[in-house]
C-alpha cells in the first residue's frame, strides 16, 4: 500500500508505516503526479484536496489531520466512494488556549479588564463550545451566536449576530463555508463591521475569509485605532496583508491549533480512522507514545496583582502568544523573498497545552481560577 502523507503531520512515518510505503510530501504544492499511484493521502488544510488532484488515481481513503475541512471537494470523494475522515476537536484545547493567551497579551500590553467585559463568540462547535466554557467559568458574561445550533441548549446564552457583534471581546470559531443556510464567506463585512464600538477587542482563529480585512482595516480607521485585534487567519494564506499586519496587536501564522498536543492527536485520530477503514485494530500502546506530555509539569504561584494579571503570568508561562507574533514580523523583514508564512509553520517551535501543566497554590479561589481557564490544579 502506498501512502502519501504531509510532511508537517507528526508521527506520521511512526503511525502508518505498518500499513505500507509512507512518503512525506510538501501538502502545499502536492500534485496529481505524485498523488496518482498512492492508495491513501494523508493531509493537512494547506492540501486542497479536489477532483484535479485525485480523478484518475488508486486513492481510497483521504484523511485530514485538520479540524477545518473547508480544503476537502467531499461532495467529490463521496461521489466517488471515497472515504474520508477528518480530526474533529483535536486541536480545540489548543485553540482555546490561543484566545486567552491572545487576552493575556492584552492586559499585559494595554491593561484589557477583559474577565469583567462582555464576551461575545461566533460559532459553538467543538472550539466555540470550548472557548464559551472557560469564560463562563472564569465567571464572565458570555454570549453565543451559532444559527445552527440556535436554542440546542437551554444552558447556553445563544444570541444574535448583532448582540455578538455589541459585545467587548468577540471571539470566532465559525468554519469557512460557501453555501448552506448561513454561508459564513465575509459574514463579516462593512456593514456588519459598523455595528462594533470603540475599544472592541476581535480574536479571530477560525478561517481567514469569514472577516473582509479591507472592512476590518476600514473600521480600525474610522475607530481611530481603538480597537484590538489577534489575529491567526488571513484571508489569502500563505499570502498575508501586510496593511492588516501593521495595524493589529497580534499576527500569526494559522498556528492557533499548533500544540504538540493537538497536533498529535491530529494524526492519532486519522490513525484509528484508517485502521477502522482497514478493518484493522488500533493498537493502543503506540497512543502513549503518540500524544506528549508537557514540558512543565507544575508551576507554583503565589497570586499577586489582579486577576487577569495572575492569570496572564501563568497562561504566558505556558503560551506566550506574542513569540509567535515577534517571530512573524522579523521572518518578514528579514526574508522578503521566501514563503515565510510556511516556514514560520513548518520551524513552528513548539508548544504544550494548559492542561499538561498542574497549578499548585495555597488559594482555593486562585485553584478555582486557574482551573477555569484550562489548568489542572491543587492545593497545599
Ligand atoms: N486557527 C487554527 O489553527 C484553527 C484550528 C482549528 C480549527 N480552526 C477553524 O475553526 C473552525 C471551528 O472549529 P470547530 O472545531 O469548532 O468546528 P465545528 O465544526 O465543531 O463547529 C463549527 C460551528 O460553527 C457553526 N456555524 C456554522 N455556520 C455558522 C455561521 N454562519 N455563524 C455562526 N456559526 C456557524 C456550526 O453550527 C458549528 O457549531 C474550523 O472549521 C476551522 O476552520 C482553526
Ligand atoms: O483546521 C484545523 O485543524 C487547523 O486550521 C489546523 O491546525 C491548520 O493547520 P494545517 O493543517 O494547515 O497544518
Amino acid at each position: 500500500m502506498k501512502i502519501i502523507a504531509d510532511e508537517n503531520m507528526p508521527n506520521a512515518q511512526r503511525l502508518f508505516s505498518h500499513f505500507g510505503d509512507v512518503e512525506l510530501v510538501n501538502g502545499r504544492s502536492l500534485t496529481h503526479e505524485q498523488v496518482k499511484s498512492a492508495d491513501v493521502l494523508l493531509v493537512r488544510s494547506v492540501t486542497k484536496v479536489t477532483r484535479e488532484l485525485i480523478e484518475g488515481s488508486s486513492v481510497r481513503f483521504v484523511g485530514s489531520a485538520t479540524i477545518g475541512v473547508d480544503h476537502i471537494d467531499l461532495a467529490y470523494l463521496s461521489e466517488h466512494n471515497i472515504a474520508f475522515s477528518s480530526a474533529p476537536g483535536c486541536n480545540a484545547d489548543a485553540v482555546t488556549d490561543y484566545v486567552f493567551s491572545g487576552l493575556s497579551h492584552l492586559y499585559m500590553t494595554k491593561g484589557l479588564r477583559w474577565l469583567s467585559k462582555k464576551i461575545g463568540i461566533i460559532g459553538y462547535g467543538n472550539v466555540g463550545k470550548k472557548v464559551y466554557e472557560r469564560f463562563a467559568q472564569l465567571g464572565c458574561q458570555v454570549c453565543v451566536y451559532d444559527p445552527l445550533k440556535m436554542g440546542s441548549d437551554s444552558t447556553v446564552n445563544f444570541v444574535s449576530l448583532n448582540d455578538v457583534l455589541a459585545c467587548d471581546v468577540i471571539s470566532l470559531h465559525a468554519p469557512l463555508s460557501r453555501s448552506g443556510a448561513y454561508p459564513t464567506e465575509n459574514m463579516l463585512a462593512e456593514r456588519e463591521l459598523e455595528a462594533l464600538k470603540p475599544g472592541v477587542a476581535i480574536i479571530s482563529a477560525g478561517r481567514g475569509g469569514v472577516i473582509n480585512e479591507d472592512a476590518l482595516i476600514k473600521k480600525y480607521q474610522q475607530l481611530k485605532g481603538d480597537m484590538h485585534l489577534v489575529l491567526d487567519v488571513w484571508h489569502r494564506e500563505p499570502v498575508i496583508n501586510q496593511q492588516l499586519v501593521a495595524i493589529v496587536d497580534i499576527a500569526t501564522p494559522h498556528i492557533a491549533g499548533y500544540s504538540k498536543q493537538g497536533r498529535e492527536k491530529g494524526s492519532w485520530m486519522v490513525y484509528k480512522a484508517l485502521c477502522q477503514y482497514l478493518k484493522q485494530d488500533i493498537c493502543s500502546e503506540r497512543k502513549q507514545d503518540a500524544i506528549s506530555s508537557g514540558a512543565i509539569s507544575v508551576i507554583e504561584i503565589k497570586g499577586e496583582g489582579c486577576r487577569e494579571e495572575v492569570l496572564a503570568r501563568s497562561v504566558q508561562a505556558i503560551y506566550d502568544v506574542a513569540r509567535d507574533d515577534v517571530r512573524l514580523r522579523y521572518k518578514y523583514r528579514e526574508d522578503k523573498e521566501k514563503n515565510v508564512f510556511d516556514w514560520l509553520r513548518k520551524h513552528y517551535v513548539e508548544r504544550d497545552e494548559l492542561h499538561t501543566c498542574f497549578i499548585h497554590s495555597n488559594q482555593a479561589d486562585l485553584s478555582r481560577l486557574h482551573d477555569a481557564i484550562g489548568f489542572k490544579s491543587y492545593n497545599k
